[in-house]
């Protein structure tokens, strides 16, 4: 017999359900994802921290979770909501089920939810604040709680790297600088022959220089891009010197370095075929996607940035580039991870704009 769960809404909605993972209950804002896989991965992703995700796929741990999908160490997200959880995995990779593994990282989570109403819910009025209770009786005060706490905004120190480290590699110096990265950036990085120096992301334009990068890449992460404004300056003093390229909460802040200025969107892009066109080549790319915030498209006018990426749903911002420096972002994740692949030529693209920069450097200096 399953325990009883109830996952909360501020607005007082109920759904009750069985109790799922870890019995430490949390609050978190509440979103929705609508992969058909990768739910290791998504649980993993580092932006998630702090959010509870509701999965529109019905069932969710059918194959497991193993060893090697990590996409950090631990996952950092508040809770999952599923319609079906299943009980018992079955592939040769799996050594955990979905259950076992929420309650080893003390992650709660509940099934048996009509996550469909609740994804029309969050759909129609925007993303809500959520808590679960085991019990009836305390529903009300959970209500109340969720209506006077604000939820913390210091997602990006509770994931970024404490110190700096080094993913070998014998091709181009890149530092990521890590605002709660997804492992497969250093991946692909490394894929490419990369030697990737992970930094903290409160490491300084003079720290940065010292390891004489010939690349930077500013990783995704969880938050308002905001709630980073410190570091914001760095990034402005990278643009120009060294060939960037930014992910999702690095595009955000590669944009708010330049000028633009970001928005809270209604209830975000999280899923694994999200369209996006690439405005220089008319292609479109199916992509994967988790992001709650996006760039003003008004503010782009006073910088020196130009559109490259468009998001078909609607119509927002998916891809930046710089004018004159050799500096370029997008709002998805090229590293997937999980998610289609289309998008992983934007990794070719980077390589290929370092090889440029330095042969343009060598006839400079020649
Ligand atoms: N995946 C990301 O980097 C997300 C960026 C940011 N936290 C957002 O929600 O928009």
């Amino acid at each position: 017999m399953k325990n009883k769960r109830y996952l909360v809404l501020e607005d007082g909605t109920t759904y009750k359900g069985y109790a799922l993972g870890s019995d430490e209950l949390t609050l978190g804002e509440i979103v929705f994802n609508t992969a058909m896989t990768g739910y290791q991965e998504t649980i993993s992703d580092p932006s998630y921290t702090g959010q509870i995700i509701t999965f529109t796929y019905p069932l969710i741990g059918n194959y497991g979770i193993n060893r090697d999908d990590f996409e950090s160490l631990s996952p950092t997200l508040n809770g999952v909501v599923v319609r079906e959880a299943c009980d018992y995995p079955s592939n040769f990779r799996s050594s955990k089920s979905l259950d076992e593994t929420l309650k080893f990282y003390q992650i709660p989570g509940i099934s048996g939810v009509d996550t469909r109403s609740l994804t029309r819910k969050i759909r129609k009025y925007g993303v809500l604040k959520a808590g679960f209770t085991d019990n009836a009786n305390e529903i009300d005060a959970l209500v109340q709680r969720l209506n006077n706490e604000t939820l913390r905004t210091d997602e990006v120190e509770q994931v970024s790297s404490v110190r700096p480290y080094i993913s070998t590699g014998d091709g181009y110096k890149i530092v990521l600088i890590d605002y709660g990265k997804k492992e497969n950036i250093v991946r692909e990085l490394n894929r490419r022959g990369c030697d990737v120096t992970v930094v903290p992301y409160q490491t300084s334009i003079e720290e940065i220089m010292n390891i004489s990068p010939d690349g930077i890449m500013v990783s995704n992460g969880p938050g308002n891009p905001e709630s980073v404004q410190e570091t914001i300056q760095t990034i402005g003093q990278l643009i120009g010197k060294i060939p960037f390229f930014g992910i999702c909460l690095g595009h955000q802040l590669f944009a708010l370095s330049q000028g633009a200025t970001s928005y809270k969107m209604k209830f975000g892009h999280r899923g694994a075929n999200h369209p996006v066109q690439n405005l220089q080549t008319g292609k479109v790319d199916l992509t994967s996607q988790n992001h709650g915030y996006a760039i003003d498209e008004d503010s782009i006018a006073n910088t020196d940035l130009e559109v490259t990426h468009l998001a078909l749903n609607d119509k927002s911002i998916e891809g930046l580039r710089h004018k004159k420096y050799p500096a370029f972002s997008v709002q998805y994740h090229p590293e997937a991870s999980p998610g289609p692949h289309d998008s992983n030529y934007l990794f070719d693209e980077f390589i290929e704009m370092i090889k440029l920069h330095k042969a343009k450097e060598r006839t400079i200096n020649a």
